[in-house]
């Protein structure tokens, strides 16, 4: 099929390339004259293991990228992955998105034949059609239902996993205003359902539905994190080894294994915004979400928590700090809410001079919102002299580190992933035990 998607960053980009890879020809618009270039030069725009490999395998061929919206006219179906983040109050900015559906609106209005716009952005159950479905009948003078279609298809891939995750889908879930709309997504991802791993479950629903679906996976997440992270502090305060709690709850079926790391908290740059604009949207509808407050709350808590343990050993006054760790995760340079964020304003509030190091280059985003903090690069160079070290992303290369903490003037290390080796030598603060 001939795709177009609209917005080539984290989403679009490896959404772009992995359609391209199950055979479907692909054009990627954006309105970053710099991604378009990557993308034609056969580099990846963002840091995401797989898919530079995807990129040079198809870029020039079923992959192409460009800034002009008119290449959507010569495709059956387009994606709409452009950003929807949060306003200062935590509501979802619907703006970028509003305005790119004007640009699919006006070139639609040149086109014969049915088309298919499928929401990819996360966006609020009802935004889809109270606010993208009359603008794009506004601009294109078409009518939904009729001369084109909309559907919501929510990407539930994570950074760092997103190609292998896009690749084998534990569900596909669709939302469409009509039968044809539900046929072309089926025929799309056909190949996919093929060559996948496991089964993936497809779910057929209303638009408001998979709206909902997505936000509720995200958020559900964020609270067992949350929860996982609350246990784990009173576990501290025991005594008990958090980890061999999670492991045992974890083998009830009911629980589940996965996302029990207790630890720095989760960030990432949708868990804060979907967390946000759901309790924002709550409150517009007067529901009070007295738990997702709760859930955001301990999670903010985590960081500073850090600096507290810190301080139980150190005075950071005027003493150099070092975060081990930037991305909000390792297998990203992403600092989009990033749990090292909320550590660097502790550490600067209390007069730390903090030294930081990632190893991808995530120090160049943190370096505009966070200018008085020193970039390293190497962990070796920010533990050399440090009072102290949090590690805030677990990063392989930071559990490999031993002699470099002996560089330290005071070694307290407070490790919020539970990578570091307690060893003698080391004052070990951990979050989990
Ligand atoms: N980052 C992730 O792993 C996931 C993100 N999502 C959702 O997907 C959506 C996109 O997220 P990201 O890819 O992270 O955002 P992003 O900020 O990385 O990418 C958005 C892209 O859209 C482009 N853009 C903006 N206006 C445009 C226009 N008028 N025409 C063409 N391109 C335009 C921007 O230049 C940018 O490259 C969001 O709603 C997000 O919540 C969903 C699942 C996973
Ligand atoms: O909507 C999105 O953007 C995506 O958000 C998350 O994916 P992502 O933010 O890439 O990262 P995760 O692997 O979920 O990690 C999120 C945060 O939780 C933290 N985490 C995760 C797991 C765990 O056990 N403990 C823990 O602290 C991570 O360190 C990270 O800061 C979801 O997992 C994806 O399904 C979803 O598509």
């Amino acid at each position: 099929m001939n795709v177009s998607v609209v917005g080539s960053g984290y989403v679009g980009t490896s959404v772009a390339a992995c359609l391209a890879d199950l055979g479907h020809d692909v054009v990627a618009i954006d309105i970053d004259a710099d991604i378009v270039e990557r993308i034609n030069a056969g580099e990846s725009p963002i840091h995401e293991p797989g898919l530079p490999e995807l990129i040079e395998e198809h870029a020039g061929g079923r992959l192409r990228a460009t800034t002009d919206h008119a290449a959507l006219r010569d495709t059956d179906l387009t994606f709409v992955a452009m950003q929807t983040p949060s306003r200062e109050d935590g509501s979802i900015d619907l703006s970028v998105v509003e305005a790119g559906m004007r640009d699919v609106g006006e070139t639609l209005a040149e086109k014969d034949g049915y088309h298919l716009v499928v929401v990819k952005s996360t966006v609020l159950p009802g935004m889809t059609e109270e606010r993208i479905v009359p603008i794009l009948e506004e601009t294109s003078g078409k009518t939904v239902g009729e001369d084109f279609g909309v559907a919501v298809n929510p990407e539930f891939q994570s950074q760092g996993t997103a190609v292998e995750d896009f690749l084998n889908p534990d569900k596909l879930v669709f939302g469409a205003t009509d039968d044809r709309g539900f046929g072309l997504l089926n025929d799309l991802y056909d190949p996919l359902v093929e060559q996948a791993d496991a089964e993936a479950a497809i779910v057929e629903t209303g638009l408001r539905e998979a709206a909902m679906i997505k936000y509720a996976n995200n958020v559900f997440l964020a609270a067992k994190l949350s929860t996982i992270n609350e246990i784990a502090n009173v576990c501290k305060e025991y005594g008990v080894d958090s980890y061999e709690v999670s492991e045992a709850i974890g083998l009830d079926e009911r629980i589940g294994a996965s996302f029990l790391r207790s630890g720095a908290g989760w960030g990432g740059s949708c868990f804060p915004k979907d967390t946000d604009a759901i309790r924002a949207a709550a409150r517009e509808q007067d529901y009070e979400p007295a738990l997702l407050d709760a859930v955001v709350g301990v999670n903010d808590r985590q960081p500073v928590r850090m600096v507290d343990f810190l301080e139980k050993h150190v005075d950071v006054e005027g003493k150099r700090v070092a975060v081990l760790g930037l991305a909000f995760k390792p297998g990203t340079d992403d600092i989009r809410g990033s749990r090292s964020k909320l550590a660097i304003e502790a550490l600067e509030e209390r007069g730390a001079d903090v030294v930081a190091f990632d190893p991808t280059d995530a120090a160049d985003a943190m370096a505009e919102q966070y200018p008085d903090v020193e970039y390293v690069d190497s962990a070796a160079a920010a533990l050399d002299g440090a009072h102290g070290a949090l590690v805030m992303t677990d990063w392989p290369e930071f559990a490999a580190l031993d002699p470099e903490f002996d560089a330290m003037a005071d070694p307290v290390v407070v490790d919020g992933r539970r990578i570091i080796e307690r060893r003698e030598g080391i004052v070990y603060e951990g979050l989990t035990w």
